[in-house]
């Protein structure tokens, strides 16, 4: 079948729409030759890429503007198909509808002057002379209609406005930022070298911007034929460029975590002067303790005066909030749905396990139920346990693997491939992969250690319930996790799940309580992971060491 039709009927074309014809590249919906078949597979097309019941949105927005656009919306239908159904095109022209769409998706946007949200990617055409090579790409992508957070964002960013951007885990803000920045490096394309900048605080997170941008920006070339140029600052390249092998000024956009980039700028084998737009993606991750001196040294590089920043993430602090007041310029600030809330379309699940034997008991007893569908992943707090649970859950013959920071660069890359691909069930891992990985399908989530903050667990949670999914999440926890547990059971109250009264009441922090959460003290060491009965252990042990004495003797004597 044409799924380039089906994909394409997000970006058609309104009748009497002088500007949109144009567009009528992506058109062609009427198709009143199509056959049965064809439209059933439509339909289950059309369902799966509605992932953020965005026709809902719009529907509303359509209904509240009257009876007028109820009669256009009637004349846009190729079928009988229901109101529910009909992917309708507002283009936001004034205030009533500006508020009547961020109603709709619970966006709270603040600054002076902001821009209307778009309706639609086609309300960029009009709006922002947006280039169609793009707007194709982002079609044959199948992203025919606008997240809210890019609703916000996009004309945000394209007003060349700083922007602090807060919008849950899983709703497009990897294109919110990377759709404006592609088009205004199209707009400044006589400019030779690097004008966009993106951190992010991993190498997994920094490679998936990379290959999302990569997809953007294809088949698009600026000045005399030349492509626009992305590039992932790898260690490979940061040695090319410290040899001069490669220019520094050859790329457009590069996207690095903040250590890596530092080093190339100490070395002078990299200039940030001259970049226009930087952007802090996880943003208070990095303006935390770990990365916030290197985020601060990238922010003195780039010296440009008119530069724009803007920062993303899931979870944005009071502290962060204090520091992107400072360091933009007039930003506008939008939050979508509330704070402090975890991705609403994951079903969260407390399960008190007594101690740390009971944990993995529970999860054997989850196999057993028919819960442990796959894929998975497990987040533990330490490499040591990540490995300990890995060899327990091998023991049990479940299809199992790890990745936590000791693991090569290669080792990590082979084990997301094949989570990816679906060879591999379960995906046991630390926070190095709780941020901003996008593994479609993800069924559940197992917490097998409290994370130590809400915002850690929001971000944990969010690798499942992706893109309009649903997804499941459940945190195990023991007599030791009752300071750790209240936030959890906070975020799940700001979530809209359902939280019992003794949870409730357990969920009150004292001050004392809060501060040792703060300074990351609410955690005791924990009892390692085994199954194995102490005795057990002992004699092993006792083996062990008896092995190593002979070898170490063996060697002597040699
Ligand atoms: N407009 C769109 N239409 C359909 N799908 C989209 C759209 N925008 C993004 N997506 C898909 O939604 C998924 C989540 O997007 P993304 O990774 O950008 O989320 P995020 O908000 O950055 O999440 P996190 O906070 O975890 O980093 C991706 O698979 C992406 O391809």
């Amino acid at each position: 079948m044409d799924i380039f039709r089906v994909l394409t009927r997000g970006a058609s074309v309104k009748k009497n729409s002088g500007s949109k014809a144009k567009a009528a590249d992506y058109s062609a919906i009427n198709d009143k030759e199509a056959n049965h078949k064809e439209k059933d597979s439509e339909t289950q097309i059309v369902k799966e890429l509605d992932f953020f019941r965005n026709k809902k949105i719009i529907s509303k927005v359509e209904n509240e503007k009257g009876e007028e656009t109820k009669e256009d919306v009637s004349n846009e239908r190729d079928d009988g198909g229901n109101d529910d159904q009909d992917v309708l095109k507002p283009t936001i022209t004034n205030a009533a509808e500006a508020s009547a769409l961020r109603k709709s998706y619970k966006g709270n946007v603040s600054g002076a002057d902001v821009p209307f949200p778009i309706g639609s990617f086609e309300d960029l055409i009009s709006r922002f002379s947006f280039d169609k090579r793009l707007l194709n790409n982002l079609v044959e992508n199948g992203f025919t209609e606008p997240t809210p957070i890019q609703s916000e964002c996009i004309p945000i960013a394209l007003n060349n406005r700083d922007v602090l951007a807060c919008g849950p885990t899983g709703s497009g803000k990897t294109l919110a930022f990377l759709i404006p920045l592609v088009q205004q490096i199209i707009d400044d394309k006589n400019t030779p070298g690097l004008k966009g900048l993106i951190i992010s605080p991993t190498k997994e997170l920094a490679n998936q911007i990379y290959i999302e941008c990569f997809k953007l920006s294809h088949k698009i070339f600026l000045e005399k034929k030349r492509p626009l140029q992305i590039a992932l600052l790898s260690k490979s390249l940061s040695a090319k460029l410290k040899n001069k092998v490669i220019s520094d000024k050859k790329y457009d956009i590069i996207i690095s975590t903040p250590l890596r980039l530092i080093d190339v700028v100490k070395n002078e084998a990299l200039d940030l002067s001259k970049v226009k737009h930087l952007i802090f993606d996880e943003a208070d991750k990095l303006f935390d303790k770990t990365f916030v001196e290197q985020s601060d040294d990238i922010l003195s590089a780039c010296k440009e005066p008119a530069l724009r920043k803007a920062m993303f993430s899931a979870t944005i602090p009071s502290s962060v909030e204090e520091i992107a007041q400072s360091i933009m310029m007039d930003p506008a600030r939008v939050i979508i749905g509330h704070k402090e809330a975890a991705n609403t379309d994951i079903e969260q699940k407390l399960v008190f396990c007594g101690n740390e034997e009971g944990k993995l008991i529970a999860i054997r007893q989850l196999v057993q139920e028919g819960e442990f569908k796959p894929p998975i992943m497990i987040f533990l707090e330490s490499i040591t346990r990540a490995k300990a649970l890995y060899h327990e859950l091998m023991y049990d013959r479940i299809n199992v693997d790890v990745i936590h920071a000791e693991r090569t660069a290669l080792q990590r890359d082979r084990i997301i491939e094949r989570f990816k691909s679906g060879e591999l069930w379960c995906l046991i891992c630390t926070d190095v992969l709780a941020r901003g990985i996008d593994f479609k399908g993800v069924n559940l989530v197992i917490n097998y250690d409290v994370p130590g903050s809400s915002q850690a667990y929001v971000h944990r949670i969010g690798r499942t319930g992706r893109g309009g999914r649903s997804g499941k999440a459940i945190t195990l926890y023991t007599k030791q996790d009752s300071v750790a547990i209240k936030p959890i059971i906070n975020v799940m109250k700001q979530s809209g799940c359902e939280v019992s009264e003794w949870m409730d009441k357990m969920a009150k922090l004292t001050k004392r309580e809060k501060e040792s959460i703060k300074n990351g003290k609410a955690h005791t060491e924990r009892k390692q992971i085994t199954t194995v009965p102490k005795i057990d252990r002992s004699k092993r042990r006792r083996q062990q060491e008896m092995i190593a004495a002979s070898k170490r003797r063996k060697n002597e004597e040699l």
